[in-house]
């Protein structure tokens, strides 16, 4: 499991361990140095001789750098730094010490033409705003550059690419895109969250002992394969369906059959012990058609989805739909209400059991819907704040569909999953995750019936329905190909079956 903290947090763990004398900055510097050799051996380039251009401002992240030019410097490479203000002196005073030329801002272009790699030490937790000049400046002009050159810089960013918001992955003007980024001591919300992490690349982690002193709740979570095995219900000996969990799904019409089929699809594949359909007459035959295994007489469910592809234009579905979450609410079942069917929390508040699932289009109209107007521009450009806004106004648990899925409740930490290739984006790959997210509530019901109001545990359940949505996908576009959603819906069992599997991160 991936967890990151605002950079507040960050400061307050560093500050004992620097009080101890405990060298990071001289860490952070040579975790920086060793990536920049790794990556330049991997190209299949000798590492004496390489010429790397630092980009150094005034705080302690420019002091980073300073250091791992040191240190380039003394393995041969051929290492030169453009400064924006009054540098790091320690870090100034070894970089001179090691032979790294101090170039003034007007030669910029050409080194910057001719380095093999660049690293970016412009800010990095210490940032505030927007970039601004002369770091700004500097930023545009390496943009021009990259795109002029024949072969691409590889571009390594200590600790935050420069220009992204550190804690909520904004980025309000310029950001320098890299390939690499070594974050000091723990992630940051800004590498996980887009657009923030657009400009992230990979990311490797120096570990720098801060985890003691950091707070028990981190600012942002991510689900990883051996999440999965905490979260799915992995059938005992004494197991029988009713105890794996019952999903309801009320969706699809006639004008949307097939939303009814992707959205069981993924209710069943997703280890529910039984579906039960209870839609129109017509998609109920589609519904049982394809999938035998589906009930269409009502009884007891641990766990609704309601909405996907349901007419709400059509009075009488509309007031089903409403009726069956109020009763939910009621008992204390846990709904996923997705499509359509958001808006009815436009005008009612719900507890965190009720998990809505909005790409950004539907999240603005809920938003307008409660007063608080926010265009779908605005929400792509700071997700996780509009996700927070919505479980605030609404009580719900908010899964915001995305290249990265946010999922909040009202209080507890934000989770995060991206990595998701964009082959994702395709008709009906919600309906599939509103199913597939419906299959693990079920088999969590009667936990969050008897936890009751106001937990954090749909929003835990919401990411990983998402991360296997996710490893669906890929699995089912595997090197690269166009996919549709109902081979998404039948990638899942492998997806879960691989995630429990997993002994990796
Ligand atoms: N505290 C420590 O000893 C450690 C700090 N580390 C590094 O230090 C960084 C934090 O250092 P600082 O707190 O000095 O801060 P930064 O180096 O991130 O930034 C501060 C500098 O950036 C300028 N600045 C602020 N906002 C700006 C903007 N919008 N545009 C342009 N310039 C701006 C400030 O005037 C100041 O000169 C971390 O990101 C990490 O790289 C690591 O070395 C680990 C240990
Ligand atoms: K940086």
């Amino acid at each position: 499991m991936l967890r990151a903290y605002r950079s507040d947090d960050v400061r307050q763990a560093e500050a004992p361990l620097l009080e101890r004398g405990v060298p990071l900055m001289d860490r952070a510097a040579a975790a920086l140095a060793t990536e920049v050799i790794r990556r330049v051996r991997a190209l299949g380039n000798r590492v004496p001789g390489t010429e790397v251009l630092g980009l150094v401002g005034s705080g302690n992240n420019g002091g980073d750098v300073l250091f791992a030019l040191a240190r380039l410097a003394r393995r041969g490479v051929s290492a030169s730094a453009i400064l924006t203000g009054t540098p790091h002196a320690a870090g100034y005073a070894a970089a001179s010490r090691a032979g790294v030329r101090f170039a003034d801002a007007g030669t910029l272009r050409s080194l910057a033409e001719s380095a093999e790699v660049w690293i970016d030490g412009l800010v990095g937790i210490g940032a505030r705003g927007p970039l601004r000049e002369p770091a700004l400046e500097i930023v545009r002009e390496l943009e021009e550059v990259r795109v002029g050159r024949p072969v691409e810089p590889l571009v390594i960013a200590a600790d935050l690419p420069s220009g992204i918001g550190a804690d909520d992955g904004t980025v309000p003007g310029l950001a320098l895109r890299a390939n690499v980024t070594v974050t000091m001591g723990i992630a940051k919300p800004g590498l996980v969250l887009d657009p923030g992490r657009r400009y992230a690349g990979e990311i490797v982690q120096v570990p720098l002992g801060l985890e003691e002193f950091l707070p028990s709740e981190p600012a942002l979570l991510s689900v990883g394969a051996r999440d999965i095995a905490d979260m799915w219900d992995v059938p005992g000996p004494d197991s029988h369906k009713y105890s794996r969990g019952v999903v309801g799904v009320m969706t699809g019409s006639l004008r949307y059959p097939g939303a009814a089929l992707l959205s069981t699809s993924a209710a069943l594949a997703g280890g529910a012990g039984m579906v039960r359909y209870a839609g129109p007459r017509e998609t109920s035959r589609l519904v049982v058609s394809q999938h035998p295994e589906i009930v269409t007489d009502m009884g007891r469910v641990q766990a609704w989805v309601l909405g996907s592809g349901v007419n709400m234009d059509d009075p009488e579905a509309a007031s089903e739909v409403a009726r069956r979450l109020q009763e939910s609410i009621t008992a204390g079942i846990p709904v996923v209400l997705d499509a359509g069917a958001i808006t009815l929390l436009g005008s009612i508040d719900v507890p965190s059991t009720v998990v809505i699932t909005p790409h950004a289009g539907e999240l603005a109209e809920l938003l307008a819907a409660r007063g608080e107007p926010l265009s779908r521009e605005e929400i792509a450009a700071a997700p996780s704040r509009a996700a927070r806004l919505a479980a605030t106004l609404t009580g719900a648990t908010v899964l915001l569909k995305g290249s990265v899925d946010v999922a909040c409740a009202p209080d507890d930490p934000l989770w995060a999953q991206g990595g998701a290739a964009g082959w994702r984006a395709t008709a009906g790959a919600g309906d599939v995750l509103a199913g597939l997210l419906g299959s693990i509530l079920a088999q969590w019901g009667d936990e969050l019936a008897d936890l009751g109001k106001g937990h954090g545990i749909p929003a835990r359940l919401a990411a990983a329905a998402s991360y296997i949505h996710g490893r669906a996908a890929a699995i089912a576009y595997g090197t690269g190909r166009p996919i549709v959603a109902s081979e998404i819906a039948g990638a899942i069992p492998q997806a879960i079956g691989e995630a429990l599997a997993s002994t990796g991160e």
